[in-house]
């Protein structure tokens, strides 16, 4: 699938011919078009099908949603299909007329969400919070390592990448506070977290196994996960996050196919535990995947969380997802959890770097830092190893703070 382009591309080029991410992108005149990334570049998928004659109805729609519900055979034509038309030069005349310049693009979420859940895989992040929301307590809950935790998040709050979040408003009582007040979240804070879009659908009663973990899953982006504690701290016992992490969602733009992550798969960490059979990856191909994050504030670089410290894979998430027969839908969408180290340099979260407001963190202007200032922009990115020590490349997910309403 590597091969060479006729695109002027340095070879070592994150969005070469073994990435091919997928978006949607539009042009001045407003309307959204499927795209595929090559370089600083986007190729216009609905235009370059009928350039070159293919009569693709999936290619003419507003949003990847038709696509991702035609399945993994159509998936896979498509790449092959795409890798066809950026290396073989006889596809050049048609095909270079329908790139654009990625500065000359807006870039829009490129599904419309059906369900969105988020899950909690980071044994380091859930023992840090565990020692920080419930002190006196056992790190981990009893069954942390026998199921990867999740809960149902709000799908109508994923938005763009770009998109200003406003401080939310909410319910908040400090423990010296006697009674609740509302106001804005004095404690916003991200989570840094690997978004897994979902693909073919099942009918309702049928799980998920480990192995058609690839017929079901599209492809992968970033999330970060605004959270605001305060509110989170508040109003979570006992059914779980609710207002504190439902004002928005943002998602990184470009959709990487799980072909392109091939070289990024790698074992997950020895289970501690032994699993019940239908989330035992013991003698399953392995789905860790060796991504290598990046979380910067105000251009400042804070953290870098591996994701392949995750106990719990993607695969395993869906399965468990679907254990009890729940379905899934064209435009489902899960994200991993917050991705932390077991390196104070690799937490993926302000709660954890500033460990609750006790250590600030020094900012080259001379600031500090406990929790997001409005007016403050996150930069979340991410790479994985590509085919002959290349890398490919997630792209980014940013978002600047604005003042509660
Ligand atoms: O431990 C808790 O009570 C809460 C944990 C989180 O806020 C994390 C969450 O949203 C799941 C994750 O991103 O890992
Ligand atoms: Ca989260
Ligand atoms: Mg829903």
């Amino acid at each position: 699938m590597t091969g060479h382009t006729w695109l002027d591309l340095p070879d070592d080029s994150p969005f070469g011919l073994a990435n091919l991410p997928y978006g949607v992108f539009s042009l001045p005149d407003g309307r959204h078009r499927l795209g595929v990334r090559i370089g600083d570049q986007v190729l216009d998928l609905g235009a370059a099908a009928r350039a070159t004659g293919l009569r693709d109805a999936y290619l003419d729609a507003a949003s990847l949603t038709p696509l991702l519900g035609a399945g993994r055979p159509v998936w896979t034509a498509l790449r092959r299909t795409v890798t066809g038309w950026l290396s073989d030069p006889a596809h050049r005349p048609a095909i270079e007329p329908q790139l654009h310049p990625l500065a000359e693009v807006s870039l829009h979420l490129p599904f419309e969400p059906a369900d969105y859940v988020d899950f909690y895989a980071s044994e380091h992040h859930a023992a840090n919070l565990g020692a920080l929301f419930r002190p006196g307590s056992p790190a981990l809950t009893p069954n942390w390592k026998h199921l990867p935790i999740g809960y149902h998040g709000r799908a109508g709050s994923l938005v763009a990448s770009g998109t200003e979040v406003v401080r939310p408003n909410g319910q908040r009582r400090a423990p010296e506070d006697e009674a609740p007040s509302f106001g804005p979240s004095r404690r916003l804070d991200i989570e840094a977290e690997v978004g897994f879009l979902v693909g073919a659908p099942t009918e309702l009663g049928r799980p998920v196994s480990l192995a058609e973990f690839p017929e079901h899953v599209f492809g992968v982006c970033l999330v970060n996960d605004w959270s605001a504690r305060d509110l989170q701290a508040w109003e979570y016992v006992p059914l779980g996050p609710f207002l504190g992490k439902s004002f928005a969602t943002s998602v990184s733009p470009w959709i990487v196919p799980l072909e392109a992550l091939e070289q990024a798969r790698t074992t997950p960490p020895p289970r501690d535990v032994p699993l019940l059979p239908y989330l035992d990856d013991q003698d399953a191909p392995p789905w860790g995947l060796d991504l290598t994050l990046e979380v910067r504030l105000n251009g400042h670089l804070l953290s870098r969380p591996p994701a392949a410290s995750l106990y719990w894979t993607a695969a395993q998430q869906l399965a468990h997802l679907t254990a009890n027969g729940a379905r899934l839908r064209a435009g489902d969408f899960f994200a991993s959890g917050t991705v932390s180290g077991p390196a104070h340099d690799q937490r993926g979260s302000l709660i954890e770097l500033a460990w609750n407001g006790t250590e600030p963190i020094k900012l080259p202007d001379g600031s500090t830092r406990t929790f997001l200032e409005d007016g403050d922009e996150v930069v979340i990115s991410a790479t994985a190893p590509g085919p002959g020590g290349t890398r490919i490349g997630l792209g980014e997910v940013t978002g600047r703070i604005l003042p509660a309403a």
